[in-house]
């Protein structure tokens, strides 16, 4: 299951917990509590991430980056938005490096 195992799935996953019953499920219970409370939920996972990448301990970064990421797709469920809509945006991109992006916005 590992190998194949994707953010589409995780997304799925969340869409479908999202409908139960808020105590057999946590992602049900978060969404419950509220934009605010999935937002801060993301900022901590994002600061252990950062804490994880800095300390070089390879075994916490890809455990609080799944936290991480699980957290974020519980936000854009919070919020309507899809993973396919970010994959749309991402690809959009590809072909413009990140320095001539940045390149080409106004001065300020
Ligand atoms: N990937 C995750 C996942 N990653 C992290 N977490 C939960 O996120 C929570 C946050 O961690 P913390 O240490 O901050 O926990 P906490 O202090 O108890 O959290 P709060 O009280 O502050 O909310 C923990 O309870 C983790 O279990 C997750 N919960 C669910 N999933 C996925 O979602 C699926 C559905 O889960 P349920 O909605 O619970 O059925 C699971 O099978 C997984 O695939």
């Amino acid at each position: 299951m590992s190998d194949s195992f994707s953010l589409t799935d995780l997304e799925a996953i969340v869409a479908a917990r999202a409908a139960a019953d808020a105590g057999a499920s946590y992602t049900r219970s978060l969404l419950d509590k509220g934009i605010g409370k999935c937002a801060q939920k993301l900022g901590e996972e994002a600061v252990e991430t950062v804490i994880a990448a800095v300390s070089a301990d390879r075994e916490a970064l890809v455990a609080e980056t799944s936290d991480l990421l699980y957290h974020l797709l519980v936000v854009l469920k919070a919020r309507g938005v899809s993973l396919a809509e970010v994959h749309a945006e991402l690809a959009r991109r590809t072909g413009q490096s990140g320095l001539a992006e940045k390149a080409s916005r106004p001065a300020g």
